[in-house]
C-alpha cells in the first residue's frame, strides 16, 4: 500500500480533533477547534450540527496540509464521537431540523421517569444493557419529533434522517450518499438489541419513532464509503466508527476481557472488556458493545460520569476562578487541601453508579476560610471521587480487585488530579505516551479495515508506559476522606429527592 498515514477524527463534546499518525501510531500532526455549547435552559444542552461539521472538516484539512501531506497520503479516516448525541435532519437538504441534543441534555427526564414508572425498566436492560435515561438517544428523538413543528409527519413520510455525530459526519463526507452507524454508537441510542445486534421493532414502537429514520448498524471496521472528490482533493475510505469510550478502549489496546480504561474529557468513562457475551451489573453500570471487528464483537462494562473535566471548564468559564484549563493546577496546589470540602459536580444529575437525574451540583463544608484554592482541589478531586464509585462498583461485578488502571483523556495532563486518584484507589494509575487514544483507537479501526495493519499483532508493540502513579496516601487518611464524600453525594441526591 503506498499510502503513508491514517486520519483520525475525534468529535468530542467541546472541541473536534484530528490527528494523523503513521504505521507505529506516533501523532504526525494534530488540529483541534472548540465550538460552541449552547444553555437555552437549565439542564439543555445543544450543538448546532453545521458547527460539528464545520469545525471537524476544517480540523481534518489542516491536519492534513500541516502535516505537508494531501488526500493520496491518507489511506483511510477513522471517526470516533460523543455518543448519544442526537441529530434529526431532512434527507433531500442535508438541513438539521433541530440542533443536536446533546448526551447531557435533561430535558426528557420526566418522561423517561413515566416510563420507568410504567414498568419497561426490566424489558429495556435487556435488550440494550442500559437503564432509563435522559442520557439516551432515544427520548432525544423522540422530544425532536414531538416538538418541532411536522417533524413527526416527515419523519412518517420517511424525510427525516437520524444520527449520532458519526453517521452526521459520514453523510457529509459522502455528500449525503451514506447513512451509517456501527454497532458501538448503536448500542447507545436505547433501540438497538445488544444481543441480536439489530434495531429493535418493540423500542421503536415505545418511543414512537419510524425505523425509515434509523441509518444502517455496520461493523465498526469496514469501508463505508469515501470521501466525496472535492474535500481532500480525492477520495478516501472511511472505514473506522466507533463511539469515544469505545474507541479508547480499544485505542488502549484493553482488547482482552478483564481490561480496564477510564478516559477524563468532559464525563468520565469508565470501560471494562467483557469479552463475547454482556453481562450483566448487578452495581448499576451499563453492558455496551465494544466493536464490533472482522465479524467478532466484544462487549464491554461502562459507568459512565457525566461531569469530569467539565468542572474544570465550569470554573474556567462558569466561575471564571481561572483563565486556562491549566490554571487549576496550581491554584488546587496553593492549598494543602480541600480544609474538609466537597464539590458533587451533579450539574447534569448523577451517572453510574447512583443514577440520579435530578441531583445537582453541591459544595459541601464551605466556610469562611474556603478560598478559590481549596475549590480548585475538591473540583479536582471530585472527577477523581466520581472515579473511585464507578471502580468499586465494577471490581463488585468483576469479584476480583482491579489490578491498575489505565488513563488517557484532555484531563490526565493534570498530574495532582491522577496522584489524588491512585491514592484513593489504593492502585497504580497508568498514563501511557500517547494520550490521545480516542483517535488512536479509530485511527486503528480504519487501518484495520483496508489493510494499512494486518491484525491487531502489528499494533501490539505501540503501547508505551509515560508514568506510573503509584498510591501514597496514609489508608486511614483515605478512609476519612472516602467517608466525607459518600456523606455529600448522600446529601446531594437527598435535596434532589426531597
Ligand atoms: N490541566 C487540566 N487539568 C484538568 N482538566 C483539564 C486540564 N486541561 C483540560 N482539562 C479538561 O479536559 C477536558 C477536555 O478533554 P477532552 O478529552 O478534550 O474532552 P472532550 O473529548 O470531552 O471534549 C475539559 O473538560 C477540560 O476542562
Ligand atoms: O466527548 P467526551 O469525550 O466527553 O465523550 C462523551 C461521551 O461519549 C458521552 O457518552
Amino acid at each position: 500500500m503506498s499510502s503513508r498515514y491514517i486520519l483520525a477524527l475525534d468529535q468530542g463534546t467541546t472541541s473536534s480533533r484530528a490527528i494523523v499518525f503513521d504505521r507505529a501510531g506516533n501523532i504526525v500532526s494534530l488540529a483541534q477547534k472548540e465550538f460552541r455549547q449552547i444553555y437555552p435552559q437549565p439542564g439543555w444542552v445543544e450543538h448546532d450540527p453545521r458547527e460539528i461539521w464545520g469545525t471537524q472538516a476544517g480540523v481534518a484539512a489542516e491536519a492534513v496540509a500541516s502535516a505537508g501531506l494531501s488526500g493520496k497520503d491518507i489511506a483511510a479516516i477513522g471517526i470516533t464521537n460523543q455518543r448519544e448525541t442526537t441529530i434529526v435532519w431532512d434527507r433531500e437538504t442535508g438541513q438539521p431540523v433541530y440542533n443536536a441534543i446533546v448526551w447531557q441534555d435533561r430535558r426528557t427526564a420526566a418522561f423517561c421517569d413515566e416510563l420507568k414508572h410504567s414498568g419497561h425498566e426490566a424489558m429495556i436492560r435487556e435488550k440494550t444493557g442500559l437503564p432509563i435515561d435522559a442520557y439516551f438517544s432515544a427520548s432525544k428523538i423522540r422530544w425532536i419529533l414531538h416538538n418541532v413543528p411536522g417533524a413527526l409527519a416527515r419523519a412518517q413520510a420517511g424525510k427525516l434522517a437520524f444520527g449520532t455525530v458519526d453517521s452526521w459526519l459520514v453523510w457529509h463526507f459522502t455528500q449525503g450518499s451514506v447513512h451509517v452507524t456501527d454497532v458501538s454508537n448503536a448500542s447507545r441510542t436505547m433501540l438497538f438489541n445488544i444481543n441480536t445486534l439489530a434495531w429493535d421493532e418493540d423500542l421503536l414502537r415505545l418511543f414512537e419513532i419510524p425505523a425509515s429514520m434509523l441509518p444502517r448498524a455496520g461493523s465498526s471496521s469496514e469501508i463505508y464509503g469515501h470521501t466525496a472528490d472535492n474535500l481532500f482533493g480525492g477520495a478516501i475510505p472511511v472505514a473506522g466508527i466507533a463511539g469515544d469510550q469505545q474507541s479508547a478502549l480499544f485505542g488502549q489496546q484493553c482488547t482482552t476481557p478483564g481490561m480496564v480504561k477510564n478516559t477524563y474529557g468532559t464525563g468520565c468513562f469508565l470501560m471494562m472488556n467483557t469479552g463475547d457475551a454482556p453481562i450483566t451489573s448487578r452495581n448499576n453500570l451499563l453492558s455496551t458493545v465494544a466493536w464490533q471487528v472482522g465479524g467478532k464483537v466484544q462487549y464491554a462494562l461502562e459507568g459512565s460520569i457525566f461531569s469530569g473535566g467539565a468542572v474544570v471548564k465550569w470554573l474556567r468559564d462558569g466561575l471564571r476562578l481561572i483563565r486556562t484549563s491549566s490554571e487549576i493546577d496550581s491554584l488546587a496546589r496553593s492549598v494543602p487541601d480541600t480544609d474538609g470540602l466537597y464539590l458533587v459536580p451533579a450539574f447534569a444529575g448523577l451517572g453510574a453508579p447512583h443514577w440520579n437525574q435530578d441531583a445537582r451540583g453541591a459544595l459541601f463544608g464551605a466556610t469562611l476560610g474556603t478560598s478559590a484554592g481549596h475549590i480548585a482541589r475538591a473540583a479536582l478531586e471530585s472527577i477523581a471521587w466520581q472515579t473511585r464509585d464507578v471502580v468499586r462498583a465494577m471490581e463488585a461485578d468483576a469479584g476480583v480487585p482491579m489490578p491498575e488502571l489505565r488513563v488517557d483523556g484532555g484531563a490526565t495532563v493534570n498530574n495532582l488530579l491522577l496522584q489524588f486518584q491512585a491514592d484513593i484507589l489504593g492502585i497504580d494509575v497508568v498514563r501511557p505516551r500517547i494520550t490521545e487514544t480516542t483517535a488512536l483507537g479509530a485511527a486503528y479501526l480504519a487501518g484495520l479495515a483496508v489493510g494499512y495493519w494486518h491484525d491487531l499483532s502489528d499494533v501490539a508493540g505501540q503501547w508505551q508506559l509515560e508514568h506510573r502513579f503509584a498510591p501514597a496516601m496514609p489508608a486511614d487518611d483515605v478512609a476519612r476522606r472516602v467517608a466525607g464524600w459518600q456523606r455529600a453525594v448522600r446529601a446531594s441526591i437527598a435535596w434532589a429527592d426531597d
